[in-house]
């Protein structure tokens, strides 16, 4: 017989950079208890098959992967999101995108586009506290547009929907008063990609040519097409690609360039308004 307080106080992960966060979540989501019950009931003894899956779920933690892919959710914004391995796990940094996106963009109806819509969450966030504005989501990946659809039903946003696309491939003529995207922007060779969680992601979510530059550059050249006069792209990347992406923006001919850090200080959005 085992209780929740020894199983966490047991549990060895020695690479993870939050273990104790990571044993309460696993050990909560092997209970099927919220993360608070174990602070609550640290003395409750642990049934076997509870204690079985818990075990389950450390080895594989161990072995690196994400603790959102073992969950199979992650939060973001204000939502809760199913998550695959077919795509990005949404990180809070991308928060400061919706952000700034609500900020700039007026609450009157709208028509956005979130490229590389992932699980949907740029776009379900955006959706959710905008319930007048009709958000589009596309990825290249089928099964995460369907993963993106998923989410969308069970949140019950009908203002957003998803569609298969290379980029803008399948949109046709439609232009927009906002593209928003979190694309590829790691650089191929980036050392990062072997180490931590980012090694069970796929690279089709994270790289982007030799410079991490590549799908950055596509979108910039081909969104002035999809934008209604005096609208806004806005773009997450890199720390240290904020000037390339400016000077991308400036060179194609977007107003009002500039970037936005996030509370560490280090610029991680950028954006431009296409004149009017
Ligand atoms: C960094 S992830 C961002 C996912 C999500 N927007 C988020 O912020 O969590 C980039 C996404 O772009 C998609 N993607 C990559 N290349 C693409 C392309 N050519 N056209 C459309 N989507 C693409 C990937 O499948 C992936 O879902």
């Amino acid at each position: 017989m085992t209780i929740i307080a020894s199983l966490l106080n047991a549990a060895q992960l020695p690479d993870s950079p939050t273990p104790r966060l990571d044993a309460e979540l696993l050990l909560a989501a092997a209970l099927g208890k919220p993360r608070s019950f174990l602070h609550t009931w640290p003395e409750r003894v642990v049934a076997s098959e509870a204690a079985e899956r818990y075990a389950g779920y450390l080895q594989r933690r161990r072995a690196g992967e994400p603790v959102a892919y073992i969950l199979g959710h992650q939060g973001f914004w204000s939502l809760d999101l199913e998550v695959a391995p077919h795509t990005l796990i949404p990180r809070p940094d991308t928060e400061l995108l919706v952000e700034t996106a609500l900020a700039l963009i007026p609450a009157t109806p709208a028509q956005v586009l979130d490229l590389g819509t992932g699980t949907g969450a740029i776009a379900l966030a955006l959706a959710c506290e905008r319930p007048g504005w009709s958000v589009t989501g596309v990825d290249r990946v089928a099964a995460a547009v369907e993963l993106a659809e998923r989410n969308r039903s069970r949140l019950q946003l009908d203002n957003a929907h998803f569609a298969e696309s290379h980029w803008f491939s399948a949109l046709g003529e439609q232009r927009f008063n906002l593209i928003v995207s979190n694309p590829p922007y790691i650089a191929a060779k980036d050392p990062h990609l072997v180490k931590g969680d980012v090694r069970f992601e796929p690279s089709s979510a994270l790289v982007a040519g030799c410079d991490g530059l590549d799908d950055i550059r596509q979108i910039i050249r081909e969104a002035p097409q999809h934008l209604q006069p005096g609208s806004w792209l806005m773009l997450e990347h890199g720390f240290d690609q904020a000037a390339a992406v400016r000077d991308l923006l400036v060179r194609q001919g977007f107003h009002q360039v500039e970037s936005r850090c996030d509370l560490g200080g280090h610029e991680r959005i950028s954006l431009g308004q296409w004149p009017c």
